[in-house]
């Protein structure tokens, strides 16, 4: 039997609803073996984040090549990475080690407001990670500062999309939550290139939606891993993250992190 094999280099969520925890859970649930290299500590739960520890490169360089040198990895998914220096270290192991499946999460604002990437970062993001993405998963905003554009329509989100291809990205996915209307559908963007694919689904009204994000670009890094391509992959990330809103465990007094047995408990019920 073959196990797929995925590893996440990202930051550390006290509180279990974005972050590392969030990709390890989303992995265990897709049948991926998970493995991590923590690039910073956050104290979080779902009121804020509280403190932010990021940890020096050689801690996340090691942890990386402790990865790379026994266990191996089949895709990659990149989250939290704070600071240029721990992007460019970043970069320079996913290169060393020849990984291509690498899911690109451009995380800088938590859902509170607190910054988890460093602005100065963003140029480093844009000039080192990005063309190492096989795909990169921004929500509106995030596209927004990488292009130095406003997006509005979906046009604009194809022009956005388009750009970060041109930066080096192969596939876009970008995710619709943050839409400025607040329509009663979300419109998840995959471009690849060439063609365009919309995947929509019904906007939940709810406030707990903490790691929606983290998950969802967990969930396609899972697929990946498993040898399914992007365009299969989205589609059941799509399906995991909807079951993780839908069935909210109602945790915490401010935004609850999803529920990630939901899509497996789904599945088992059929
Ligand atoms: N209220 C919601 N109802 C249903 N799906 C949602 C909701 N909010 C976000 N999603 C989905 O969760 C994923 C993450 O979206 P988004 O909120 O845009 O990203 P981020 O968490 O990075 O800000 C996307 O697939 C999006 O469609
Ligand atoms: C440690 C850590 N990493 C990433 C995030 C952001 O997660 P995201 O999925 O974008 O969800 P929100 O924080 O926006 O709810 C995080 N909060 N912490």
């Amino acid at each position: 039997m073959t196990i797929a094999r995925a590893l996440t280099i990202a930051g550390s969520d006290s509180g279990g609803g974005a972050g590392i925890q969030a990709d390890l859970k989303t992995f265990q649930e897709l049948r991926a073996f998970g493995m991590s290299a923590i690039t910073a500590v956050t104290a979080q739960n779902t009121l804020g984040v509280q403190g932010i520890y990021p940890m020096s490169t050689e801690a996340v360089a090691q942890q990386i090549d402790a990865i790379g040198e026994d266990l191996g990895a089949d895709a990659v998914k990149t989250g939290m990475l704070f600071s240029s220096e721990i992007i460019v270290c970043v970069a320079e192991k996913l290169q060393q080690y020849k990984w291509e499946k690498v899911v690109v999460d451009p995380v800088m604002i938590a859902k509170g407001g607190a910054a988890l990437l460093l602005k100065e970062s963003i140029r480093a993001l844009k000039q080192s990670l990005l063309p190492l993405a096989y795909v990169v998963t921004p929500n509106i905003p995030e596209a927004e500062l990488l292009t130095d554009m406003q997006i509005i329509s979906l046009e604009d989100r194809k022009e956005a999309a388009r750009k970060l291809v041109a930066y080096g990205a192969k596939h876009v996915v970008m995710k619709g939550g943050h839409d400025p209307a607040e329509a009663d559908e979300i419109v998840d963007l995959l471009y690849d290139g060439r063609d365009f694919h919309e995947f929509r689904s019904e906007r939940k009204a709810t406030r707990h939606t903490h790691g929606t994000g983290c998950t969802f670009a967990a969930a396609i890094t899972a697929e990946l891993a498993k040898g399914y391509s992007v365009i299969d992959a989205v589609p059941v990330a799509k399906a995991f993250i909807q079951a993780a809103i839908e069935d909210t465990l109602h945790l915490g007094q401010g935004h609850g992190p999803t529920n990630h047995w939901a899509y497996r408990e789904r599945r088992n019920s059929q």
